[in-house]
């Protein structure tokens, strides 16, 4: 039966080699006809990174409405999650790592014909699919623009004309292949990353508001376990894989192979590093529950952006104070910790100071 396998395999890998060779020159097309936006491309890779997006914006729409705050941490957190597991589970080679592995395999006797440029940015440290960026971000954006949309709907009647929803979608899109673009021009992420990193997210977002009342009536004692649950599920998989002799950690040692220069890997977005992020902000979010019972305190703009400044501002002291000299373990429970204060604060103790 094994046997009769083989060549299926052998046919399946040869076509999967094919395609990402084939996406090799969409990463150089980026690069070659795109050069013109380089700092917009570095921009959305760098400022609209999935800890960016947890530790700035969602605070700060927060300033805006603590409905939203609570929508977007809750929806993001678990679509993070997700992403973190399967990068986690099964971390997909990177167009830069491909490339280089192509040329350094001396068995290979046919090299591919594309040259790809390697920035700081594009020295990544965990698997490819799905691409966190493209994910986070399009969730981000759907979520977003749903608010400003009930918001407007709500207060003005011209609002209320297709026109309005004609322009909002092309925009929402537009946004998302930028995001795809810059990681496509950064070559850190094939076209099929990107795609089904968004791809993913909105179906997230989907699942999300069709399980919302559920999700949001969970109750503590439900949610905590669960949350720990996962975070055994994730220690497992790495005592799976040492068992089946595959390394946990292949796609740190691509990155070290890979990276031009090793300052350039940052340790926050190590494929733990996300893990631990997301489990923290999740676990954040289980000891808030049920979320259903949480306020919403009316309170001026003002009051809002001096409680939330405050809070970010000690969340970035907490940040900037993360222990990095005490070994993986040390780093890890802190970065977890702070993470769950984060989330925490956010949704359940931030608005008693409304
Ligand atoms: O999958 P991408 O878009 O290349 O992102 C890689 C990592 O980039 C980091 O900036 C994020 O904080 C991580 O969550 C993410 O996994």
């Amino acid at each position: 039966m094994i046997e009769a396998m083989e060549p299926i395999k052998h046919l399946a890998l040869e076509t999967y080699n094919i395609t990402l060779n084939r996406e090799l020159f969409i990463n150089q097309w980026a690069q070659e006809r795109l050069a013109f936006g380089e700092p917009l491309w570095l921009f959305l890779s760098d400022r609209l990174e999935p800890n960016n997006i947890f530790n700035f914006f969602i605070p700060l729409s927060g300033i805006f409405s603590q409905e939203m705050l609570l929508h977007l941490l809750s929806v993001l957190t678990l679509a993070s999650t997700l992403n973190s597991f399967e990068k986690w589970i099964y971390p997909e080679i990177r167009p830069l790592w491909f490339l280089r592995e192509q040329f350094a395999n001396n068995k290979l006797t046919v090299k591919p014909t594309v040259a790809l440029q390697s920035y700081q940015l594009s020295c990544e440290t965990s698997g490819g699919l799905p691409c966190a960026h493209s994910m986070i971000f399009t969730v981000f954006v759907l979520i977003l623009a749903a608010h400003i949309f009930i918001y407007l709907w709500d207060r003005f009647v011209a609002w209320h004309s297709p026109w309005y929803r004609c322009v909002m979608y092309p925009a929402i899109i537009g946004l998302v292949v930028s995001m795809w673009l810059s990681r496509l021009y950064l070559a850190t992420e094939f076209l099929h990353q990107c795609i089904l990193g968004s791809y993913f997210g909105f179906r997230a977002v989907n699942a999300f508001e069709v399980n919302i009342k559920y999700l949001f009536s969970r109750p503590r004692a439900y949610a905590v376990p669960a949350v720990c649950f996962l975070g055994a599920f994730a220690g497992s998989v790495y005592f799976i894989k040492l068992h089946f002799d595959m390394d946990p950690h292949w796609s740190v040692r691509q990155a070290f192979k890979w990276c031009p220069e090793p300052t350039y890997m940052r340790h926050e977005a190590s494929p733990i590093f996300a893990l631990v992020r997301d489990l923290g902000n999740l676990m954040g979010l289980a000891l808030a529950s049920p979320l259903f019972d949480l306020e919403a305190k009316e309170s001026t703009f003002w009051r809002r952006c001096r409680v939330l400044g405050t809070l970010e501002f000690v969340n970035y002291g907490l940040r900037v104070a993360t222990v990095k000299q005490y070994g993986r373990f040390a780093f890890l429970s802190y970065e977890f910790s702070r993470n769950v204060f984060h989330s925490l604060a956010l949704v359940k103790y931030v608005p008693n100071f409304y």
